[in-house]
């Protein structure tokens, strides 16, 4: 049984892939933190924006086989969608505690790539074409290698020096939201200030919330 929080349609608002439309499918659930404010203080990982408790979204629910959920994602994917090739992001909430080899290949069965947002602490299943991986803290590694780094920043216990050196083909920062304007500026200048010193690395601003597409 998949544990979906929503699912939408949407463009991919951060990293490489910023600007392309997509089918964001959100699953509950998470390995670093509970979602309960109460918790935040004390989970692994503390800086998240994100609700991802329950299946009470948009498009939420749960979904007893890969076909069953893959029908649902379809189905939010623009009949005339011309020449894009149909692309779906799972993320959440851990989408890698859920998402399985037969969910990918039967979405690769009705054509679509597949791009997963990850904390990258669990092994990904085979047949994912884009996978970002976004480092917590200090918690460890089980991905080394993917599409692209995606690391929120700063946070004191993951330095971008720790993983400079890993086996992907982008490496991006994307400054930490407080949701608290001033302080935001201040993160975004920062993380500018490291990327201008450090070119290995490209800014990633959270574009969707820029622009409030979503
Ligand atoms: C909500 S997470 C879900 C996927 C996965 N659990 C992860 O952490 O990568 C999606 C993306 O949002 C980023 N993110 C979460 N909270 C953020 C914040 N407060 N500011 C900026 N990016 C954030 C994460 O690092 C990740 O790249
Ligand atoms: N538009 C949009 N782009 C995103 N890229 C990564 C997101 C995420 O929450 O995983 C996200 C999101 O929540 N919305
Ligand atoms: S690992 Fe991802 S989903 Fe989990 S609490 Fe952190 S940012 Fe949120
Ligand atoms: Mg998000």
């Amino acid at each position: 049984m998949y544990h979906v929080k929503e699912a939408f349609y949407t463009l991919q608002g951060e990293g490489a892939q910023a600007g392309r439309a997509s089918v964001f499918c959100r699953f509950s659930g998470c390995n670093l933190w509970s979602g309960r404010e109460d918790d935040r203080a004390s989970a692994q990982c503390t800086f998240c924006d994100t609700d991802f408790i329950g299946t009470d979204g948009i498009n939420g629910g749960r979904f007893a086989t890969p076909k069953a959920l893959a029908n649902h994602i379809n189905s939010l994917w623009p009949i005339h969608a011309g020449r894009a090739t149909p692309y779906v992001v799972f993320t959440g909430g851990e989408p890698l505690l859920q998402l399985d080899a037969s969910l990918i290949a039967t979405l690769h069965s009705y054509g679509f790539e597949v791009a997963v947002e990850t904390n990258g602490t669990l092994a990904p299943p085979p047949g994912i074409d884009w996978l970002c991986v976004s480092p917590k803290g200090a918690n460890p590694l089980a991905v080394t290698q993917g599409d692209e780094l995606k690391l929120v920043f700063p946070q004191s216990t993951a330095p971008p020096s720790n993983f400079a050196d890993l086996d992907f083909n982008h490496f991006f920062l994307q400054p930490m939201d407080h949701g608290v304007p001033n302080q935001n500026i201040e993160t975004t200048q920062a993380t500018t200030a490291y990327c201008m010193a450090h070119p290995q690395w490209r800014l990633s601003l959270q574009t969707h919330k820029i622009a409030g597409f979503e």
